[in-house]
C-alpha cells in the first residue's frame, strides 16, 4: 500500500561554503496558496533587477527546463537534454551529479513515485545537485563542445551507418576458428569526441579481440618510455607496400614500420628488453593492459585466452618473421624470442568492444588525454608520432589509397575493427568482421570513405572557404554577424529553446541588425508570445527599442494583428515604466550605422542591458575542468562541497 504523504523533509545541502536549508518541494502537491506565492515570486522576478543579472548558470539551466506550472524541474527531462549534447549519465565527469540525485531521492523518503533520475526538484535543490559538475554541464548546454550540434551530427552518422549495413561484401578471417565464427552481420559504430560526447549504434558491446589495433598502442608505450630516437633505431617509418605479414625487411634490415606484424613483434621486443627488462612476462602483460585501460577511460579491456592459444598455434608466419629478424640482428640484446612472440599474441588477443575503442581513439585525437577521465596518458609528441605512422601505414596495403581518399590516421585489425582518429575532434571505432582482400573491414572502410565525403574531415579539406561538405565543428571564433542572424532567426521562428541557448552561451540578446531590428521586434511581429515573454521576463531586454523606421516591438505586433502580443507588451510597458522604480529602461532608439553591419542596443547604452551569463568561474564555481575541485565545507560536515558528499545525509536534521 502506498505510504501517506507526509511533510517533506528538511534538507541540508552544503555547497560552496554555504549551507542551504530548505524544504524540498519536489513531490509536494501544490496548494492554491503555494501557487499564489509562486506566481507572486514570478511577478517579482519579472522586474528588471540587478540581482537577476547576476543569476548564474545553474539558474539559467533551471529556467530552461523548469515547468512554469509547478516551478519544479524534471530531472528526466534535464538528463535527456544533457544526452542530446553527447553527455551520458554514466560519464565520470557527471558522477557527482548522479550521486547527488540518488542522495536527494533517498532523503525524500516519502513516497514519490519517481526514481532518482526522474524526480522533480525545486530551484535550490537543483542548483546544489548540479553544482559540482556545472562547468561541464554549462559547456554542454552553451554548445561549447567541439561538435556543438551533436544531435544533427549524429543523424548524419546514423544515415551513413545504415547505408553501410546493407553492404554484404567481404569474407571472415579464417586462419583461426574464433574469427571464422563471427556473425558476418555484426556491425557496430561508436564515437567519442575530445569533449567526451558519445554516440553508439549497432553491435557496440559485442566483444572482439584487438588484433592489429593493438599495434599503435604498444608502439605508443614504447615511444613514451624510450623516445622516438631509440624506437626508430630498430624499426622504420615507411609503408612496406606489401602484405601485413610479408616476410620482408627494409634496406636497412629493419621492419618497415610498427603497424605491420614484423614491426609490431619488434615493438614487443623493445617492451620486454628495454622498457621493462626486470618484469616477468605476466607483469609486462598487466603493465600493458593497464595502459590500454587508462586510454579507454576504464572501459572494457579484457583478454580472450582461446584466441591467444589459437594465435600461438597458427603462427608459422609470425614465428618465421621472428626468426628472420633474429637472423638479421633486429632485436635488442637479451631478447627472449619465445617470450616476445607470446607477448605479441597476447596483445592481439586482448578483448574489447566498440565503446571502449572509441574512447581510445578519442584519447589519440585528444593529444593523449582521455576525454572522459581527463587523465593524461601519453605526451602529445608521442601521439603525433603514432598518428603520423597510422596515417601512412594503418590500413595494410591499402594505406596509400586510404591516406588519399580519407586523409586521416586509422588502424584496422583482422577481427574487423577500424580505429579512425580525427585529430583534435574525435575518435571513431567501427567494427564489422567481413574483410576485403587486403584484410580491412568492408563496412568500416565504407563508413570512413562516406564520412569524409559528407564532412570536411579529410586532412586536406579546406576549412576556410565554403565547400559542399558539412563542417560540424565548433570554430574558435564565430562572427558576430552570423550569431545575430541565428538569434533573429530563432526569434522570428518562435524557437524559445534556441533563444535559451543563445542566452546561455552568454550572447547579448539585445543585439540589433543593420535596420535596428531586435529579437523582440521579430518575435512580436510574428506573434510569438512565448518568445516575447522569454525575452522580457528572463533576458530583461528593453521593451522599447526603435528600429530604423522608428517602430517599437509593440507597433510591429499591432501592424501584424497579434493582439495577444500587443496586450502583453502594453501591460509590460505599464509595469516597468512606473515612476520611481529602480532600473527603469529608458525609451530606446536603436541607432543603425550604415558603416557597421550590426550594432547592439546595449552597446548604445540602453538600460538595463542583458548581461552575458556569468561563466561558472565568474559565478564562483570551479574553473578549469568539468570535474569538481575541493571547496571547503561547513565545519563539522564530512562533506567537501563540490564532491558527491556535498549532499550528506549525516547533516539532515528532522529525519
Ligand atoms: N592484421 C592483423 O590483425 C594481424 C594480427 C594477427 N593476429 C596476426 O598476427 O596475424
Amino acid at each position: 500500500m502506498l505510504k501517506k504523504l507526509r511533510a517533506p523533509p528538511l534538507l541540508n545541502l552544503v555547497f560552496a561554503n554555504r549551507k542551504l536549508s530548505f524544504y524540498d518541494t519536489s513531490s509536494t502537491p501544490k496548494t492554491k496558496e503555494d501557487n499564489a506565492k509562486l506566481s507572486q515570486r514570478r511577478h517579482y522576478s519579472m522586474r528588471p533587477h540587478r540581482e537577476q543579472e547576476q543569476r548564474n548558470a545553474e539558474d539559467v539551466l533551471f529556467d530552461m527546463f523548469a515547468s512554469e506550472e509547478t516551478g519544479l524541474i524534471s530531472m528526466g527531462k534535464f538528463l535527456a537534454g544533457l544526452k542530446t549534447t553527447g553527455i551520458r549519465r554514466n560519464d565520470p565527469r557527471v558522477r557527482e551529479l548522479m550521486d547527488n540525485l540518488k542522495k536527494v531521492h533517498k532523503l525524500n523518503n516519502y513516497e514519490t513515485g519517481s526514481s532518482a533520475e526522474t524526480q522533480h526538484l525545486n530551484r535550490e535543490t537543483f542548483k546544489a545537485v548540479v553544482a559540482p559538475n556545472i562547468v561541464l554541464i554549462a559547456k554542454a548546454f552553451r554548445q561549447q563542445f567541439v561538435i556543438p550540434d551533436f544531435t544533427s551530427f549524429v543523424k548524419d552518422i546514423e544515415d551513413i551507418y545504415n547505408r553501410c549495413k546493407t553492404n554484404t561484401l567481404g569474407k571472415l578471417a579464417d586462419y583461426i576458428p574464433q574469427l571464422s565464427r563471427y556473425n558476418p552481420d555484426s556491425w557496430g559504430l561508436s564515437i567519442c569526441t575530445i569533449d567526451g560526447q558519445r554516440f553508439s549504434i549497432g553491435d557496440v558491446e559485442v566483444p572482439f579481440t584487438l588484433q592489429s589495433c593493438s599495434k599503435p598502442l604498444t608502439y605508443a608505450i614504447a615511444l613514451e618510455k624510450l623516445g622516438p630516437k631509440v624506437v626508430h633505431s630498430y624499426v622504420g617509418q615507411e609503408p612496406s607496400g606489401r602484405n601485413f605479414n610479408e616476410l620482408v625487411l627494409d634496406q636497412n634490415k629493419k621492419p618497415h614500420n610498427p603497424m605491420i606484424n614484423a614491426g609490431a613483434i619488434l615493438t614487443c621486443s623493445l617492451m620486454n628488453a628495454l622498457v621493462k627488462p626486470d618484469m616477468t612476462s605476466a607483469e609486462i602483460f598487466d603493465y600493458t593492459m593497464s595502459w590500454f585501460k587508462r586510454l579507454s577511460g576504464g572501459e572494457y579491456i579484457g583478454f580472450n585466452n582461446a584466441v591467444f592459444l589459437s594465435e600461438r598455434e597458427a603462427a608459422d608466419r609470425n614465428y618465421a618473421l621472428g626468426f628472420y629478424m633474429r637472423e638479421n640482428k633486429c632485436f635488442p640484446k637479451r631478447t627472449n624470442l619465445k617470450e616476445v612472440m607470446d607477448f605479441y599474441f597476447q596483445c592481439c588477443s586482448m578483448e574489447t568492444n566498440c565503446e571502449a575503442m572509441s574512447v581510445i581513439a578519442a584519447s589519440l585525437a585528444n593529444g593523449g588525454i582521455c576525454p572522459t577521465t581527463e587523465e593524461k596518458v601519453f605526451r602529445p609528441e608521442v601521439i603525433r608520432d603514432v598518428l603520423s605512422i597510422m596515417h601512412s601505414c594503418g590500413t595494410y596495403d591499402y594505406s596509400g589509397q586510404f591516406a588519399f581518399k580519407v586523409g586521416l590516421p586509422a588502424k584496422s585489425g583482422v577481427s574487423g575493427g577500424m580505429m579512425l582518429v580525427i585529430p583534435n575532434v574525435m575518435g571513431i571505432f567501427a567494427w564489422s568482421p567481413p574483410l576485403d582482400h587486403l584484410g580491412n573491414t568492408v563496412r568500416g572502410l565504407q563508413f570512413c570513405e562516406e564520412l569524409v565525403s559528407m564532412f570536411n574531415f579529410h586532412r586536406y579539406d579546406n576549412l576556410k572557404h565554403l565547400s559542399n561538405k558539412k563542417d560540424p565543428r565548433k570554430h574558435r571564433y564565430e562572427t558576430k554577424g552570423l550569431s545575430i542572424v541565428n538569434l533573429l532567426f530563432s526569434a522570428a521562428s518562435g524557437d524559445v529553446t534556441a533563444l535559451r541557448r543563445h542566452r546561455l552561451s552568454g550572447m547579448d540578446i539585445t543585439l540589433a541588425d543593420y535596420d535596428g531590428r531586435t529579437a523582440l521586434h521579430l518575435a512580436a511581429s510574428e506573434g510569438h508570445l512565448e518568445c516575447v515573454k522569454f525575452l522580457l521576463e528572463q533576458c530583461h531586454v528593453p521593451h522599447n527599442p526603435k528600429d530604423r523606421w522608428g517602430n517599437l516591438p509593440v507597433d510591429e505586433a499591432e501592424n501584424f494583428g497579434h493582439s495577444h502580443v500587443v496586450e502583453f507588451l502594453r501591460s509590460w510597458a505599464e509595469k516597468v515604466d512606473q515612476p520611481n522604480e529602480e532600473c527603469q529602461p529608458e525609451a530606446v532608439t536603436t541607432k543603425t550605422q550604415a558603416d557597421e553591419e550590426i550594432c547592439s542596443t546595449s552597446d548604445l547604452e540602453t538600460s538595463p542591458a542583458t548581461s552575458p551569463i556569468p561563466t561558472p568561474a565568474e559565478s564562483g564555481s570551479r574553473a578549469g575542468s568539468g570535474r569538481s575541485s575541493p571547496v571547503p565545507s561547513d565545519a563539522g560536515s564530512t562533506a567537501s562541497a563540490g564532491s558527491a558528499s556535498s549532499i550528506d545525509d549525516k547533516t539532515k536534521p528532522g529525519l
